[in-house]
């Protein structure tokens, strides 16, 4: 049987994953779904698309929707169970990618601040993939941490969360839920005025704009109850608030999770649930760009501060994010998309730690990122 599958033109090593008998169609992003969507067998998308009675007004003869990213808040799961279409999405794909994030933005606000961060707690909101993934990092640093997940703890017999009290206690938290609106544990604006006005060292949202209330955030940073803040996610995205982008200690366009090898996974877990759906499977030897030993940037006079930040492109996106303020909304929106879909994807640490010549100049600190035995 051939698949006639229409796929985002950004989703990487699809390609390379694929196996014959799918027939390719891809589409861009920006100018939204194409006409003849519903003539296809398949689809897959990614965040910039949303998937619900309006973008789709007729599924025709469309079995199965995949969107190769871990948050699933732009699909409306109800319109494709009414209207029998199967569904899948990346889970996990880049909750590496997005730990290793979160650490380098902790040394980076340790060492902009001259803060020892050993002496700080980090509350942890949401501890599925991604939270999990920053808890283990945590776990090896030694830094004191708390986490929070209730609905978590409500569906896993093993797992304990803290109390909302106990976790506003921390010096930092770090938001790693989905963007839910409603049910028994919403997330709009989890993050408002009542939390923050606790006070923290430093607020990071790389989970989606709207978990944290902006607004709540900036006044209470303006009043310095809240002292710094990164932001990888922001609310009305692609468009951003100047003022709190100008703000902010780190302010990149939502690619916390960009990486190669996040992206060969968001796509080869997708895919491979396509694929089965229909009895195939991916090309197996299929494999993500290799990272090249002489890329390491290391010199014996780096802390791990600025070990971290030299080998990542967050001071690249942050850079370029800055440039956009100010310029008209429809400027800034597509500058952010073109950031997002036009930079070339950066390593991870723990890619790069599979090499031997960096195993052998790395410091002992970096190490820790080598976490390839329980990677997915
Ligand atoms: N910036 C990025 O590039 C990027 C990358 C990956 C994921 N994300 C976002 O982060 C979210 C989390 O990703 P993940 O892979 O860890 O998902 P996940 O489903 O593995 O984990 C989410 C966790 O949040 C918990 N949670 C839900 N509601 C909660 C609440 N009210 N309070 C506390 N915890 C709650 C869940 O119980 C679950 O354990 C995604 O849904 C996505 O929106 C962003
Ligand atoms: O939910 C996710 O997986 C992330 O937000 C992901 O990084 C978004 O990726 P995109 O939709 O831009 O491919």
């Amino acid at each position: 049987m051939t698949v006639n599958l229409l796929a985002d033109q950004y989703l990487q090593y699809l390609d390379e994953l694929l196996p014959e008998e799918v027939r390719l169609t891809r589409f861009d992003p920006a100018k939204g779904l194409p006409d003849h969507t519903s003539s296809f067998n398949a689809l897959l998308v990614r965040t910039v698309t949303p998937i619900n009675a309006e973008s789709l007004p007729d599924v025709g003869k469309l079995k199965f929707i995949g969107t190769g990213t871990a948050g699933t808040d732009h699909i409306d799961h109800g319109f494709l169970k009414r209207e029998g279409v199967a569904f899948s999405q990346s889970e996990g794909c880049n909750a590496n990618a997005v730990a290793e994030f979160v650490i380098t933005g902790l040394f980076y606000w340790a060492w902009k601040t001259d803060t020892d961060l050993y002496s700080k707690k980090v509350g942890v909101v949401g501890c599925g993939n991604t939270g999990g993934s920053v808890i283990r990092l945590l776990k090896k640093l030694n830094i004191d941490y708390v986490a929070y997940d209730p609905p978590k703890a409500e569906s896993e017999t093993g797992f304990i969360s803290a109390a909302e009290a106990e976790l506003l206690k921390a010096d930092i938290l770090t938001f790693h839920t989905p963007l839910n609106p409603s049910g028994k544990h919403p997330t709009v604006h989890l993050a408002d005025k009542k939390w923050l006005q606790n006070g923290f060292d430093l607020i990071i949202n790389t989970s989606r704009g709207g978990v944290v209330n902006e607004k709540s955030m900036f006044e209470l940073w303006q009043s310095q109850a809240i002292r710094n803040y990164i932001l990888d996610v922001w609310e009305g995205e692609p468009d951003f608030n100047n003022q709190i982008a100008k703000h902010a200690l780190i302010a990149t366009p939502h690619i916390a999770g960009y990486s190669e090898e996040a992206k060969f996974k968001a796509t080869e877990i997708v895919l491979s649930k396509l694929l089965n759906f229909f009895d195939l499977n991916v090309n197996p030897n299929a494999r993500p760009k290799q990272f090249k030993a002489s890329q390491f940037k290391y010199s014996s006079g780096y802390s791990i501060a600025e070990l971290l930040w030299q080998n990542n492109q967050i001071n690249f996106y942050d850079t370029e994010l800055r440039k956009l303020i100010g310029l008209p909304s429809e400027k800034k929106s597509k500058g952010f998309a073109d950031l997002r879909s036009k930079t070339a994807l950066r390593h991870e640490y723990s890619a790069m730690l599979k090499s031997k010549e960096v195993q052998q100049n790395a410091p002992q600190e970096f190490q820790i990122f080598d976490h390839s035995a329980t990677d997915k």
